[in-house]
């Protein structure tokens, strides 16, 4: 059973979603991954959203570039927790994807992350973390990932050349 699933409105976006993937896949956590568009697949985009509590899921993760709805829909549907990535688009920078991710009318939350590839990362770790609450191993792996991150960091600093 997958606790994570993870939406992208195009395979355009595959490159981006990929980084986040690569996280859950670094965690061992479960997770489905698919193509599902708000403006392409509507009826698809409904049964996922208003089906996903019964399948066992607790957090989704959507991707979406430009007019990027879909996040919003799922929330719209879904009473779990929603993370947007924004995707970089050529045409405004992902400034379009941010702006219609992040502006979600008040009582439709839809937890939005930096444009692209930071942001993707940052989608599944924030999605690690809210399993983190009531799942003391995946937390136990955060607190570690971290200290791997602050180690290299500080590492780093010996090596200016
Ligand atoms: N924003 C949405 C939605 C949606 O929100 O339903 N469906 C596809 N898209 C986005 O359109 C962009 C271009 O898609 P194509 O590359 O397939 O033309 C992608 O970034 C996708 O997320």
């Amino acid at each position: 059973m997958s606790e994570i699933s993870v939406v992208m409105g195009s395979k355009s976006d595959w490159p981006t979603v990929k980084e986040t993937c690569q996280i859950l896949d670094r965690f061992g956590v479960a997770y489905d991954k698919n193509v599902i568009s708000a403006h392409r697949m509507p009826n698809e985009m409904f049964a996922f959203a208003q089906g996903a509590v019964a399948k066992g899921t607790k957090v989704i993760i959507a991707c979406a570039g430009g007019a990027a709805h879909l996040p919003g829909m799922i929330a719209a549907n879904t009473p779990l927790p929603v993370i947007g990535i924004p995707g970089q688009t050529k045409t405004l920078g992902g400034m379009d994807s941010l702006l219609s991710i992040v502006q979600m009318p008040a009582g439709i939350p839809v937890a939005t992350t930096a444009i692209g590839v930071a942001g993707a990362k940052n989608a599944a770790l924030l999605a690690l973390q809210i399993l983190g609450t009531t799942d003391r191993a995946i937390q136990d792996q955060i607190i570690d990932y971290r200290k791997q991150m602050h180690d290299a960091a500080k590492e780093s600093g010996a090596h200016l050349d």
